[in-house]
């Protein structure tokens, strides 16, 4: 498989330069994470971070490039993330509406599917930064599925599958991350970046009205018949 050396370059650079932008966030720690961008998608391939990277010191050499399973195009001593079917299965599901697919590791992200897991979803309601998922309808609300953290990634990858929503650029998994998606890698950073404002803002949200204010944090949480 042969393809532009131009094209190889602005992937990985595009790769190193958001695995940046996270790291200076803290949002890759112990390695965790994984970035993609699509170079076609009829055959599907893209570039892929290899498997134990460090994501905070990402170098273009790090980037290899796979088929849609998850299969290097090209002979490489490296090894895939060993998440690229989760990223495969984004690709294959969205279609043109994910041009490139990033995962981190963060704790708010782990907080939110944790505290909402028993819902299968994260609602988020009525926030300036939903426009940062390109939906711009007044008082928005959005659901953000949660599934489970299969270890069997084929599994996981088709759980991933299964409840992916156009409208809504992300996945969370159980106490793991976030997968965002956008049609760029530009547009997936932001998506990456609103969820996770979203969710910082959401916990301690939840954090100030149970301290500040616990009496009516706990009329909000019961059941309406308490409420009589
Ligand atoms: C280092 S723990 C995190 C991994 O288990 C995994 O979830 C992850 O995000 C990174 O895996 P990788 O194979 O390096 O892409
Ligand atoms: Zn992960």
């Amino acid at each position: 498989m042969t393809f532009l050396q131009e094209e190889r370059y602005r992937i990985a650079q595009g790769l190193v330069d958001v695995s940046q932008n996270f790291a200076a966030k803290g949002w890759f720690p112990a390695t965790s994470g994984n970035l993609s961008i699509k170079l076609s998608h009829e055959p599907l391939l893209f570039g892929v971070t290899a498997s134990g990277r460090d994501k905070e010191n990402l170098q273009i050499n790090d980037i290899l490039f796979v088929d849609g399973d998850s299969k290097p195009i090209e002979s490489t001593l490296l090894k895939p993330s060993a998440e690229t079917l989760v990223h495969a299965e984004v690709y294959k599901k969205i279609g043109g509406g994910a041009g490139s697919v990033l995962h981190v590791h963060t704790l708010y992200n782990n907080l939110l599917s944790e505290i909402y897991a028993a819902d299968g979803k994260v609602t988020i309601s009525d926030m300036e930064l939903i426009k940062g998922l390109n939906i711009w309808e007044e008082g928005a609300s959005i659901d953000i599925p949660i599934v489970e953290n299969f270890a069997d990634i084929p599994k996981l990858a088709a759980e991933i599958g299964k409840r992916l929503d156009p409208r809504v650029p992300g996945v969370l998994i159980r106490k793991h991350g976030i997968y965002a998606w956008g049609e760029d890698v530009h547009a997936a950073k932001r998506h990456v970046q609103a969820f996770e404002f979203m969710f910082q803002y959401h916990f301690l949200w939840l954090t100030y009205q149970r301290q500040v204010n616990p009496l009516t944090a706990a009329l909000a949480s019961a059941p309406a018949a308490q409420h009589a």
